[in-house]
């Protein structure tokens, strides 16, 4: 089955030459005015580290569940550890206060503070920047995730570069507002169906991703991921070998003014029958700017035809909202 969203491939943005890129940043343009959404490929992370980061996150759900629960996230600064089956609801985050548990269990890092950089350790950054929970399995965890991590900010931080140019603004323009970026990295576990789900409960409620960008690896199972189109329609996403699926988050919404999207996606249930095949393990980057970076609304995308639709926020704060909203079922149950 092919993707109704378009395959872009970047490996043209590296060689340097600009007709090249002006080319990829028009592709991206295209893709994210229709879709939000797209698949990128010739992108430069490792096949090797890739590998390995779903070889480790798998063997960590693997793991009986006390042992998992030691890196508990709940109250760690940041969100960090492990979050039980139904423990999120991401439909939460669009204001219904009632939906149930998502039937995923997760695994989150995000940005550490550097004892050398006060804009990581002030008491503003604190709650942006906090100390990572590693199990103790699998041994590898910590160094397999951290070279991960910082592999997908620097892809990021090339994407927001094809972004720039993509919206007629200088190549370098979100550079100082990402350099410390506050990302997090998501490994999420849906395990195949062992009782019927409660009415509305789903993998992976619908929802708006919160920051800029996200770079999305998952295997294809049944009870896959879905985006609603400008038809107003759901369709089917199906991830490609070797590919990254990459969607705006809200952020990039308010930067370009609404002329790109921050797509309604979720990941709905396997067949009732599907058994074992629908396991379904996804590893999930969310770029996030630097929590003082202001999201206002760039002057490319602003006219007198289409004035700002958005007051300005400080990053930081747009993202508090959402985790306090998504992170709901846990202090309630
Ligand atoms: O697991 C997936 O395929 C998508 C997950 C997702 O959309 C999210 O966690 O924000
Ligand atoms: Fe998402």
């Amino acid at each position: 089955m092919n993707n109704a969203v378009p395959l872009v491939e970047i490996s043209p943005w590296f060689s340097g030459d600009e007709k090249a890129r002006d080319a990829v940043a028009a592709a991206v343009d295209k893709a994210c005015v229709e879709w939000g959404f797209l698949i990128l490929a010739g992108h430069n992370i490792d096949p090797e580290l890739i590998e390995a980061m779903s070889a480790t996150s798998r063997a960590f759900f693997d793991l009986p569940v006390e042992e998992k629960l030691k890196v508990d996230a709940s109250g760690s600064v940041g969100g960090r550890g492990y979050y039980r089956m139904e423990a999120k609801s991401l439909a939460r985050t669009l204001g219904d206060k009632t939906a149930p548990g998502d039937l995923r269990e997760s695994f989150r890092i995000g940005a550490e503070p550097v004892a050398a950089d006060p804009r990581t350790t002030s008491l503003e950054a604190r709650g942006h920047f906090a100390d990572n929970r590693w199990p103790e399995l699998p041994r590898e965890m910590k160094p397999v995730w951290t070279q991960y991590y910082q592999a997908c900010d620097r892809l990021s931080t090339e994407l927001m570069r094809i972004c720039a140019r993509a919206l007629k603004m200088p190549d370098d323009y979100f550079d100082d507002m990402i350099d410390r970026s506050t990302s997090n990295l998501v490994a999420q576990n849906y395990p195949p169906l062992d009782k019927p789900p409660v009415p509305g409960q789903v993998r992976n409620g619908a929802h708006t991703d919160f920051g800029t960008l996200t770079l999305l690896l998952a295997e294809d199972r049944p009870g896959g991921l879905q985006l609603k189109g400008l038809d107003g329609e759901w369709h089917d996403i199906r991830p490609i070998p070797g590919t990254y699926i990459v969607n705006l988050g809200d952020m990039m919404a308010q930067w370009t003014n609404d002329r790109w999207r921050s797509t309604l996606h979720r990941v709905v249930n396997p067949p009732a029958d599907a058994g074992a095949a629908s396991r379904r393990l996804s590893v999930v980057f969310f770029h996030t700017p630097n929590f003082d970076a202001t999201i206002a609304c760039i002057p490319s995308c602003v006219s007198e035809a289409r004035p700002a639709s958005y007051e300005p926020i400080q990053a930081g704060e747009h993202i508090a909202r959402k985790l306090r909203a998504v992170e709901s079922v846990s202090k309630t149950s």
